[in-house]
């Protein structure tokens, strides 16, 4: 008699079946799609970038929040790879736009931060300090994995990688780097979650449910050059 094996779909391939409609909408916003094209408005890339910049050093944090509730060596390697990425590789290119926007760092660095930016870092520091490794995870999955996927459908535009401006912004999020980082909290989801059960499966999946749908604020953010409204605008 032959035994059949039990092919068990991952957690993480349930975290994106679950909400397939909301994952697949920041494939396909106008925003990534006109890097995709070359259509997009430099001025709208340049708005998104400043607040990615922003974005990024919070982001980082919740990295460290991370790995300050971990325990294992390994885990705690792959957490620190990922900030040392974010800073010195992720974040380089943002400088390099900035150098070409004609900008200094300070003026990335320093800007302000909108009002999406601050609701999505905060969101995911607070779930972050508030719960455990696993809680760490699922909020920043999104950001890693819904980029890889979106670099990867980019660079497969004619074109796309050699735009003289959206060209590097594609490469970065195609290239291996990044493709391992990505995979690296992929696979360490999976792994924290193969502990977990119920109620506690359910938190994760609604964390990464929000933190899916603030890269879709994100994106909006960038399109319509959102802001703080001119009346409160602090100077
Ligand atoms: C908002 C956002 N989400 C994701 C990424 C990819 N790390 C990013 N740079 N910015």
């Amino acid at each position: 008699m032959t035994t059949k094996v039990e092919k068990q779909t991952k957690f993480t391939d349930q975290l994106v079946e679950e909400i397939l409609p909301i994952w697949r909408a920041n494939h396909s916003h106008p925003f990534v799609q006109g890097i995709g094209h070359g259509t997009l408005a430099e001025e709208k890339f340049r708005h998104y970038l400043v607040q990615d910049y922003l974005y990024l050093k919070q982001y980082t944090k919740v990295f460290a929040v991370g790995i300050q509730k971990a325990n294992d060596l390994d885990i705690m390697t792959t957490l620190s790879e990922s900030v040392h990425g974010l800073l010195s590789v992720e974040m380089s290119l943002h400088r390099k736009y900035a150098e070409r926007f004609g900008l200094t760092e300070d003026e990335f660095t320093y800007a302000k931060e909108a009002p999406t930016t601050i609701a999505y870092t905060r969101y995911m520091l607070s779930e972050a300090q508030n719960g455990t490794l696993a809680h760490v995870v699922a909020a920043v999955l999104p950001c890693a994995w819904s980029y890889l996927e979106i670099g990867k459908e980019l660079a497969q535009i004619p074109g796309a990688l050699d735009h003289p401006l959206y060209g590097d912004w594609v490469k970065m999020y195609s290239s291996e780097e990044f493709t391992k980082s990505a995979q690296d909290m992929i696979d360490l989801m999976d792994q924290l979650a193969s502990n977990l059960a119920g109620e506690e499966l359910d938190h994760l999946k609604e964390i990464f449910l929000q933190t899916t749908r603030f890269e879709y604020l994100f994106w909006e953010m960038g399109n319509e050059l959102k802001d703080w409204p001119e009346a409160i605008q602090a100077k």
